[in-house]
């Protein structure tokens, strides 16, 4: 097979399977290997190194993977194409197709504990919640190498006070390093998504950038503060389950005033927060 990611073989795949690229499914192939290349290079792949690939498609970064000596797990929802797979990829042992949805898949079961990068284009209608899904999950995961939506990678490297900093912002630095790695235009995919796109490099860090007593409390005050954006911290932070009173000791503990707003809180902030609800709450 010669490399799928090229525009002509890539029609040539879809034509010969009678494949249709699924809006749905978020199916968007890429056909340019520069932007392949330039994926795993920046994953720093290596031949041994074990990588859980999120949705396959046909094979393209499978193959890239492959060939850079890896061991690709890579887990499919499109119940038509791990035959496609089958073929496309046939030279290579050290691919394991698993079908199914990645969002119900027990990654823990699949890797085991051994160290695995994340390497994925991923489809774009579930972005966030895969990307939560790796973080929150305490896997064993030392890198995830992604291709996003543009706008996704700004919210991931956000700092606070701008319009992109939000949870996912919070999440992904509290747990990652994340730095963005690659433009990607329209051009490179077939079909041709309507957002510019940016392949995001996460290193996962090993310890946290700031101590919490309690990281469960930790997301729920993140998650009260920006799920209510418009309101101020001391209206926002009831909903971790407190009342007015206790919200006024709680920001006077922190030294945070109480009309600011969430997306103005470093993580500095938001840990002095929570250690004064979890204070509270063990009183
Ligand atoms: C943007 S395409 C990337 C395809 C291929 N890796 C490439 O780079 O050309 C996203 C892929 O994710 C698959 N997919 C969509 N939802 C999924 C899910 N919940 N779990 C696993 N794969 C999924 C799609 O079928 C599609 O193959």
């Amino acid at each position: 097979m010669p490399r799928i990611a090229d525009r002509g073989v890539t029609n040539h795949i879809l034509k010969a399977f009678n494949l249709h690229a699924s809006k749905r499914l978020g199916q968007n192939f890429l056909i340019d290997a520069g932007v392949v290349n330039g994926i795993v290079a920046t994953a720093e792949i290596g031949p041994g190194d074990r990588v859980l690939e999120i949705g396959p498609g046909i094979g393209t970064l499978t193959q890239a993977l492959a060939e850079a000596g890896a061991d690709v797990t890579a887990v499919e929802l499109d119940k038509k194409l791990p035959a496609v797979l089958a073929e496309t990829l046939k030279e290579y042992d050290n691919v394991r197709i698993v079908p199914g949805d990645i969002l119900k898949t027990d990654i823990s079961a699949l890797m085991g504990e051994e160290p695995f990068k994340v390497v994925a284009n991923l489809p774009y209608y579930i972005t966030t919640p895969i990307i939560m899904a790796l973080l929150e999950q305490k896997l064993p995961i030392t890198r995830i190498v992604t291709m996003v939506q543009k706008e996704v990678a700004e919210r991931m490297i956000a700092e606070p006070g701008g319009k992109d900093y939000g949870a996912l912002s919070v999440a992904v630095q509290y747990y990652t390093q994340p730095e963005f790695a690659l433009n990607v235009p329209p051009r490179c995919f077939m079909p041709a998504p309507a957002v510019e796109s940016a392949v995001m490099d996460c290193v996962v860090r090993k310890e946290a950038p700031v101590d919490v007593k309690d990281e469960k409390m930790f997301f729920r005050v993140v998650k009260a503060s920006f799920g209510q954006r418009r309101k101020t911290l001391s209206n926002a932070l009831t909903g971790v389950g407190i009342s007015k009173d206790d919200v006024k000791n709680v920001l006077n503990t922190a030294g945070v005033d109480g009309t600011r707003r969430g997306e103005t809180l470093t993580l500095r902030e938001f840990a002095a927060l929570a250690d004064a609800v979890t204070a509270l709450n063990e009183k």
